[in-house]
């Protein structure tokens, strides 16, 4: 949400999809989040540059092994730099602080742990079991948000005066709330 206020080009763009595809529907279903493509890739954007987990829990390897030059010994401890990942440039190019689903356009990468460079709930046997109930709860909360109203910063606070300061814990909250007026929509 503190994206989609930051940028209203996307949260115009996504409010057209979901008017398009939930249509006069009051509530927002399961089945229409499935073919919401463009909120899909502000999911996508949003945990490239907000990971819940900016360090992932340590992992312990089971070998020694080289990777890239590197040798990491037999029972050492890992821990991978999420946040890191998401905001190199070899990955993402060196627009890679501008928040733009638009880089998912034909794009294969998601965020199920398949993709090294997109890892919000790490990879491999011990990743997230929970990631399509979480994914699925964001996206119905989400679009039912932007579908039932349209959103404002108060007092007259423009887009880019918004503090996008965060906490670094074990997960990374906003360190202020997020203070955002809704106005009803009307649906056609
Ligand atoms: C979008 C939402 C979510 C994100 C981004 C997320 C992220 C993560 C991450 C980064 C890990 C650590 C994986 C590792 O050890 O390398 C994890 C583990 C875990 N998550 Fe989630 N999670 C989400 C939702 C959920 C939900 C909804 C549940 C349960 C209903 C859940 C249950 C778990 C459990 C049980 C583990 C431990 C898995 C293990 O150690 O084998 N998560 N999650």
């Amino acid at each position: 949400m503190s994206e989609l206020l930051r940028h209203p080009r996307v949260m115009k763009k996504l409010q057209k999809e979901v008017q398009n595809v939930v249509g006069d529907c009051e509530f927002v279903e399961e089945s229409h989040i499935l073919k919401l493509d463009y909120l899909d890739m502000i999911v996508k954007e949003s945990m490239r540059l907000h990971p819940v987990a900016t360090l992932l829990p340590p992992h312990e390897s089971m070998e020694d092994i080289v990777i890239n030059g590197y040798h990491i010994k037999k029972k050492s401890r890992i821990i991978a730099n999420n946040w890191g990942i998401g905001r190199d440039p070899r990955n993402w190019s060196e627009n890679v602080d501008e928040f733009l689903p638009e880089r998912f356009i034909g794009s294969n990468v998601d965020y199920m742990g398949n993709n090294f460079q997109l890892i919000p709930i790490s990879s491999g046997r011990r990743s997230c079991p929970g990631i399509h109930l979480g994914t699925i709860m964001v996206k119905l909360v989400v679009t039912q948000l932007v579908h039932t109203f349209d959103w404002e910063l108060p007092f007259g606070m423009s887009p880019d005066e918004l503090d996008m300061e965060e906490l670094f814990r074990a997960t990374v909250p906003r360190a202020t709330h997020l203070l955002a007026a809704p106005t009803l929509r009307s649906l056609p």
